[in-house]
């Protein structure tokens, strides 16, 4: 690893190239040959054109194997009461993912996704674990309602943490980039991250969370709305917007999403903490939305909000409120398809069939 933090992340925006024009249009040919009456499979031709043009090659290779990052940190903001779950279930957590117990670990082994947990600011001490990628900036974030949640510097550092992730796990074969994420709390950061990039009020973006009640719903608002008065983030200053009203997290995942782009690798968002580093991504480069799937629709509103702003369609929609990458493991499959159909169905022309 060589290069400040920042030259890092300088170096992957950069390096973030639009779409392939050419192998999209070829997609778009091939799709029509199949034997298949043309636009039969509906959303998965879009998705199979948009893959090839991540690929810049029709048809794209399969998306196998498939890696997911789990990116997990603490949040300052927990003190303003905005979740009823203690701050130690971020760690505990943790643990779960790393003993294979959490929902998520069910789903990846279903579609036969290898996970890796990440520390990029869990609060508590974590036990050493081989499987534990420890990248901790910093032990939680501050209070986004009384300071900024960290420095310009911690949010570049927590960018290039997700940066070597996405690195490594492509290095070691990964031809598929899935995300995750955990910490307590940390749908409010979401929020003001959705309502500061694409300029939606506090009341539209924020929800209910883990299943938080009327009273607590209502804190959760009024504190989106004053750290954004307070901090008045600019979204044209995406490092700034992840300091003032972020976490970790999600400039860790805004990094590893950009990574993605950056090495022309498909890359599956989440719920609303992933689409919230989404927009943080695609505000330093905006081609990085082209290597982006959306996995599903989660039910925080500020999930749809932050989709609709970058033009992505989600794969599945479940009634998903989780996290943890389980929406992003759950559409892998329906990707996978995507592409088997670009490479896999045999044209009119191949198979003999008689076209109308
Ligand atoms: C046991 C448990 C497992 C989870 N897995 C993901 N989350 C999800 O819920 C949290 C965000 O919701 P809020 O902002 O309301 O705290 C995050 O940790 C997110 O990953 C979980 C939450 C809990 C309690
Ligand atoms: O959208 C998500 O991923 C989500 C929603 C609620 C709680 N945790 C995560």
């Amino acid at each position: 690893m060589t290069g400040s933090f920042e030259e890092r992340v300088a170096a992957t925006v950069a390096a973030v190239r639009p779409a392939d024009a050419a192998a999209m249009a070829a997609a778009r040919q091939r799709q029509a040959r199949l034997t298949k009456p043309p636009g039969s499979l509906g959303a998965l031709e879009d998705l199979s054109v948009r893959l090839a043009g991540i690929a810049g090659v029709c048809p794209p290779p399969l998306p196998e194997p498939a890696a997911l990052a789990i990116f997990a940190g603490d949040h300052g903001v927990h003190a303003a009461g905005v979740t009823p779950w203690p701050q130690e279930v971020t760690g505990q957590m943790v643990a779960n993912f790393l003993a294979g117990g959490a929902v998520v670990n069910a789903f990846a082994r279903q579609v036969g996704a290898a996970v890796t947990v990440v520390d990029v600011g869990v609060a508590g001490p974590l036990p050493a674990a081989p499987d534990l990628r420890d990248l901790r900036v910093r032990p939680g974030t501050g209070n986004l309602l009384t300071g900024p949640a960290m420095s310009r510097d911690e949010a570049v550092q927590a960018l290039a943490a997700g940066i070597t992730v996405a690195g490594e796990l492509c290095d070691g074969g990964a031809r598929i980039l899935l995300c995750g994420d955990m910490g307590i709390a940390n749908t409010t950061p979401s929020a003001a991250l959705v309502a500061a990039f694409t300029g939606t009020a506090p009341g539209a973006v924020t929800g209910r969370g883990t299943g938080v009640d009327d009273a607590t719903y209502a804190r959760k608002v009024e504190v989106v709305a004053a750290a954004l008065a307070r901090h008045r983030p600019d979204p044209a200053d995406p490092v700034g917007v992840l300091a003032a009203v972020g976490g970790l997290e999600h400039a860790a995942l805004a990094g590893y999403l950009l990574a993605a782009a950056a090495r022309r690798v498909p890359v599956v968002v989440d719920g609303v903490i992933a689409a919230a580093a989404a927009l943080a991504a695609a505000a330093l480069a905006p081609a990085a939305v082209d290597a982006m799937v959306a996995g599903h629709l989660s039910v925080e509103p500020g999930a749809g909000v932050a989709l609709a702003h970058l033009g992505l369609a989600p794969v599945l929609d479940l009634g998903l409120r989780l996290g943890e990458g389980t929406g992003a493991v759950l559409a892998l499959p329906v990707v996978a398809a995507a592409v088997r159909a670009l490479r896999e169905v045999a044209t009119f022309d191949s198979a003999g069939v008689t076209e109308k």
